[in-house]
């Protein structure tokens, strides 16, 4: 699936009064598995209110298949692009309703109720995320991980071609971990879905990722494979914290070590 130009920004600006992002510019290909990786702070979340449009750009532009993000009504963006954001809006609403919300903006003018072909979908990837058997508890009855998982099938249900996910293994331990990411990770390949995260988890994300963008106060200080981006001279500069770099030698892909204080004293 990779070779096509897909997803470009260019020069893009936005922010608040207190920060900007600048200059940010990369290309993704339809059907890469991209990584997002940076300090608190740096911006990454920012990124995303930017290309969903819930911050307007400052300067420069972004193009999804060579048309202008700007120039797709919030509906059509949704039914390209999905979002799971860091902290799930949980509320009061059974968690199949919750992941029907993703079908909205597929509905026509006069529609307020979903079809059977939205329950369909809502099932499929419910099914897949493993929460099809919590579908008529309350979101709030859920733990965070299990919201989390839920808020996946909804931006599942979107079938976006772009997914975008903040953080999306915060919550979850490691065999959750492991199963989304492998879920991500067999979309992608399987059905073409392009792939955006913000990850904090360096090993997860040169696991995973095909390509990394290395933000650091409002910039991309790097971004390329996993293999030039976890060098331990960038990840030092960035991060300020002592690390080792070693080869995974299953994968072959780079893996970090911390280092504490301690260990670094009886060295
Ligand atoms: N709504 C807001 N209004 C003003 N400033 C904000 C707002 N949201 C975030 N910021 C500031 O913008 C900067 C970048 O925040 P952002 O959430 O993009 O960082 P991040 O890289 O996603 O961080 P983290 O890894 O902690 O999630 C921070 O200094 C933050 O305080």
């Amino acid at each position: 699936m990779m070779g096509q130009a897909f997803f470009d920004i260019e020069n893009f600006a936005c922010g608040y009064p207190s920060f900007r992002l600048s200059g940010i510019g990369f290309s993704l290909e339809k059907g890469s598995f991209a990584g997002i990786i940076g300090p608190n702070g740096s911006g990454k979340t920012t990124l995303f209110r930017g290309i969903t449009g819930s911050l307007p750009p400052l300067s420069g532009r972004m193009l999804l298949n060579g048309r202008s993000l700007q120039s797709l009504s919030l509906r059509k963006r949704a039914q390209n692009i999905a979002i799971v954001s860091q902290f799930v809006d949980a509320d009061q609403i059974t968690v199949e309703d919750y992941v029907l919300m993703g079908r909205i903006p597929y509905y026509s003018r006069f529609q307020f109720f979903e079809t059977s072909r939205d329950r369909e979908i809502a099932e499929k990837y419910m099914r897949l995320t493993e929460t099809f058997q919590h579908k008529n508890k309350l979101m709030t009855e859920l733990s965070g991980g299990e919201q989390q998982r839920a808020a996946i099938a909804r931006a599942l249900v979107q079938e976006p071609e772009l997914l975008l996910l903040d953080e999306p293994t915060s919550h979850l331990d490691i065999t959750h971990q492991v199963r989304i990411l492998n879920l991500l990770q067999q979309l992608n390949v399987q059905m073409g879905l392009t792939v955006l995260m913000v990850i904090h988890d360096l090993n997860l994300a040169s696991e995973y990722c095909d390509r990394l963008l290395l933000f650091n106060e409002g910039r991309i200080v790097n971004q390329g494979k996993p293999d030039d981006v976890l060098t331990f001279e960038t990840i030092e500069d960035v991060y300020k914290t002592p690390v080792i770099v070693r080869t995974n030698p299953y994968s072959g892909k780079p893996v970090v070590f911390l280092v504490s204080d301690k260990m670094m004293k009886s060295k």
